[in-house]
């Protein structure tokens, strides 16, 4: 379970992230929704330790992560699939695989199941076919999917998604919101940043949106499949009606 109370994060004393609070239970999908520049991705890297916040916390399972630097709160159970997927341009599939695994800690009874290499070719088959390929060597998609499968080597109890989906073409976007809805499945808290509200929606047991780093909704992923109203009016969505122009 991933706790945020009261956080707070900017850069150079500035403040970007305000007061945020949100928990994501094991097992669950929570959706971040927001404009470009409302502090979604400095939400998850102060999560995963790459800012340092001014105020508030982060708790791992009830373990205290706040200002944890980033290889300590990976090494806790906090995945990061990043933005834009910076993978090793001259690494294979299988160097990455490799480079990527971390047995978890025995004893860890927090985490779910451990992942090996040759589990999340399971999962992600399409990797196993391009081992031999270079970072440079790969789609967008498969790209992706080489990201999700970093993460997922350090057998995280949580999960944070940075716009997995961004540049994929609709079937593959479809595949990874399935995909998160299976790691949830698995036991992972999961918490994702969606460039889309009906697709995070569809995925997530909560949602927030978030609006000049503050968060202006919060509602259940089943009451915004019901009436997607509220949700597109705190994002500011105007509804396409047919017939205009
Ligand atoms: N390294 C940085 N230094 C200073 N300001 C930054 C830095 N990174 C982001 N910002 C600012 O913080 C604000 C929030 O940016 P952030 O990247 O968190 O937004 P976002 O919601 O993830 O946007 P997008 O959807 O475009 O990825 C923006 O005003 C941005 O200009």
């Amino acid at each position: 379970m991933l706790e945020l109370t009261g956080l707070t994060a900017g850069y150079h004393g500035g403040t970007v992230l305000h007061d945020l609070d949100l928990t994501v239970p094991a097992g669950s999908v929570h959706a971040i929704v927001g404009h470009n520049g409302a502090g979604k991705t400095t939400l998850v890297h102060t999560v995963a330790g790459f800012i340092r916040p001014s105020a508030g916390s982060v708790r791992l399972n009830g373990e205290d992560m706040t200002g944890q630097p980033a290889h300590r709160v990976a090494r806790a159970g906090i995945g990061l699939v990043p933005q834009g997927r910076r993978v090793f341009a001259g690494l294979t599939v299988a160097e990455h695989l490799r480079l990527s695994y971390r047995p978890p800690r025995r004893g860890d009874a927090t985490r779910p199941s451990a992942w090996t290499p040759a589990r999340v070719l399971e999962l992600l088959p399409r990797l196993g076919e391009r081992r031999g390929n270079r970072g440079t060597d790969l789609s967008g998609g498969e790209q992706q999917m080489l990201a999700l499968a970093r993460a997922l080597l350090g057998s995280p109890s949580v999960l944070l998604m940075d716009e997995p989906t961004e540049g994929l073409a609709p079937g593959l976007v479809k595949q990874v919101y399935e995909l998160v809805g299976t790691l949830a499945d698995e036991g992972i808290a999961v918490l994702l940043v969606s460039p889309s509200p009906t697709q995070a929606a569809e995925c997530a047991r909560t949602l927030t949106v978030l609006t000049s780093g503050r968060p202006t909704l919060r509602m259940s992923g089943e009451d915004a499949r019901a009436d997607p109203s509220r949700l597109h009016e705190a994002l500011e969505l105007t509804p396409i009606r047919s017939g205009a122009h």
